[in-house]
C-alpha cells in the first residue's frame, strides 16, 4: 500500500506518518515549505520520538518528498497512491483543493482516473466538505461525477499531540519530531463509499462519527486553549506546569464543567462519553511527560478567536444551555492578550488591540456584538485578569 501525506509537519511527518510505516506502507511527503524538501532529501530518514515511552520511537525512512507545486511528482503519485492524508492547518485546505483539483483535472485530461481515499487530520469543523468543496470548484461537472465515484473524501480526529523537541532532548535531525504516546486515529467510516475501509492497524473507520470532530475540538483544544493563553500571562512556558498551576487548576475544573453541560446541551453527546472525552483531555495536559510548548498551544490567536472556534464556540454554546461561561470567557480575555512576538497573528492582534480597542477585537475578531452578555463577560475577564496582575499593561 502508499499513501501520500501533504503537509509535513508535527502531525504529518510525525503522527501519522508512524502509523504508517508500523502498518509497512510507503510514504510520499508533499509540502509547501522548500527548507523542509531540502532536509527530507539530504536526512532521508529521521525519528519520530515518544514521549514517555522512547521503546516506542520509530524510523520513518525510504520515502520520497516533493514540493506541493511539483505537477510532474502529481502526475505519478495520483495514479499510484492509495490514500492521501492532509495535516495542513484547516485554513489551509481551500487552496490546497485547488492543486489537487487541478492536478486531479490533469490526469483526466490524460485518461486517467485516479481513484483513492482523502483523509483530513486538521483541528476544524468540516474538513472534508471544505476539502472536496476547493477540489470539485476546480473540475467540470462531467469531472466532478468521475471525481467523486473514485474518490472518497474523509476525516479523522487527531486525538494525539505533535511536539517539538523538549528541552534538552534536541537532537542533530532538524526532521525529528515528537508525538504523544496515543496510537488510535477515528476515522469517519460513512463518507468512505467507493473503496472498501483499508485493513489499517491502528485506524477506526467510525460510522457513528457525528460529531467528534466538535467534542474533540470543543473539548481538548478549548481546554488547552484555557491553560495555555492563561499560562502564557503568568510567563509559564509549557502546558503541564500550567495546568497543575495551582491558580490555573481551579479555573480548568470550572472550564470543564462548562464545557461538558454545554456540548451535551448542544452536541447531543451522551453526558458519560462528554465526562469521558474531558477526563481524558485533563490527563493528558497535566501530564508532565508531555512537553508541549504554550506557544504552540496558542498559536495564531486570530484564527482561535473566531466565532465557531474552541472559545467563542462553546461559549456561546454554554449560554445557549443555560449556563454563564466564565471560564471560558477568562480564557478568551487572556487570548486576547496573547502577544508572543515571533507570532504573526498575535502580532496582528496586539496592533489591533492597542490601536482599535478590545471592542473591535470582539466585533470583528470573536463575530460578537461588543455589549452582548458574551462581551461583558470577556471584558469582565479582562479586568479580572489586570486585577491579578496577569495582564500587566496601564489601560
Ligand atoms: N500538533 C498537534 O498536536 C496537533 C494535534 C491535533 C491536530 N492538529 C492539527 O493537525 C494539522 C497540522 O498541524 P501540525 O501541528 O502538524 O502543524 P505544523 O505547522 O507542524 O505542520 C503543518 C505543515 O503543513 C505545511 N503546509 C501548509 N500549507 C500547506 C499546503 N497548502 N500544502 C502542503 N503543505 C502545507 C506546512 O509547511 C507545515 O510543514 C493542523 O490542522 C492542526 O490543527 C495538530
Ligand atoms: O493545532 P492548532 O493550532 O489548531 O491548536 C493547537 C493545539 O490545541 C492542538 O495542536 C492540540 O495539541 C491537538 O489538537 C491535540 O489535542
Amino acid at each position: 500500500m502508499r499513501a501520500t501525506i501533504i503537509g509535513g509537519g508535527r502531525i504529518g511527518r510525525g503522527f501519522v506518518a508512524s502509523l504508517l510505516k508500523r502498518n509497512q506502507v510507503e510514504i510520499d511527503f508533499f509540502d509547501t515549505n522548500k527548507q523542509l524538501m531540502k532536509e527530507f532529501e539530504q536526512y532521508n530518514s529521521y525519528t519520530v520520538h515518544v514521549l514517555g515511552n522512547t521503546e516506542e520511537n520509530t524510523v520513518i525512512d525510504g520515502y520520497h518528498s516533493s514540493h506541493i507545486d511539483d505537477s510532474k511528482a502529481w502526475a505519478t503519485e495520483l495514479n499510484q497512491t492509495d490514500i492521501i492524508f492532509t495535516a495542513v492547518g484547516g485554513k489551509n485546505l481551500t487552496s490546497l483543493g485547488t492543486t489537487i483539483g487541478k492536478n486531479y483535472q490533469q490526469a483526466l485530461a490524460k485518461g486517467e482516473i485516479p481513484s483513492f481515499i482523502l483523509i483530513t487530520c486538521e483541528n476544524w469543523m468540516t474538513p472534508a466538505d471544505d476539502l472536496q468543496q476547493a477540489i470539485e470548484s476546480q473540475l467540470t461537472n462531467e469531472e466532478k461525477e468521475v471525481f467523486q465515484n473514485h474518490v472518497d473524501v474523509t476525516q479523522a480526529v487527531i486525538r494525539a499531540s505533535g511536539t517539538s523537541a523538549p528541552p534538552g532532548k534536541e537532537t542533530a535531525n532538524p526532521l525529528d519530531t515528537w508525538v504523544q504516546d496515543y496510537w488510535v486515529l477515528p476515522v469517519d467510516g460513512k463518507r468512505i463509499q467507493k473503496h472498501s475501509k483499508p485493513d489499517l492497524r491502528y485506524f477506526e473507520f467510525n460510522d457513528n462519527f457525528g460529531e467528534m470532530l466538535a467534542q474533540k475540538i470543543y473539548t481538548n483544544n478549548t481546554s488547552v486553549a484555557l491553560i495555555a493563553y492563561l499560562g502564557y500571562l503568568k510567563g509559564i512556558s509549557h502546558v503541564a506546569d500550567a495546568a497543575n498551576d495551582p491558580e490555573i487548576e481551579p479555573i480548568l475544573e470550572a472550564g470543564y464543567q462548562e464545557i461538558n453541560q454545554a456540548l451535551v446541551y448542544s452536541l447531543g453527546v451522551s453526558q458519560e462519553s462528554q465526562l469521558e472525552f474531558s477526563r481524558v483531555a485533563e490527563a493528558k495536559y497535566k501530564d508532565y511527560a508531555i512537553v508541549d510548548e504554550v506557544v504552540r498551544i496558542g498559536r495564531d490567536p486570530l484564527r482561535k478567536l473566531a466565532v465557531d472556534d474552541r472559545l467563542i464556540g462553546p461559549a456561546k454554546m454554554a449560554l445557549d444551555a443555560g449556563i454563564t461561561p466564565k471560564a471560558i470567557s477568562l480564557a478568551t480575555a487572556a487570548a486576547i492578550y496573547f502577544d508572543y512576538s515571533k507570532d504573526p497573528a498575535a502580532e496582528e492582534l496586539k496592533k489591533i488591540r492597542e490601536t482599535q480597542g478590545v471592542d473591535t477585537v470582539l466585533e470583528e475578531i470573536c463575530g460578537i456584538a461588543k455589549d452582548s452578555i458574551l462581551a461583558n463577560l470577556i471584558k469582565e475577564g479582562i479586568s479580572e485578569l489586570k486585577e491579578r496582575q496577569w495582564i500587566k499593561e496601564e489601560d
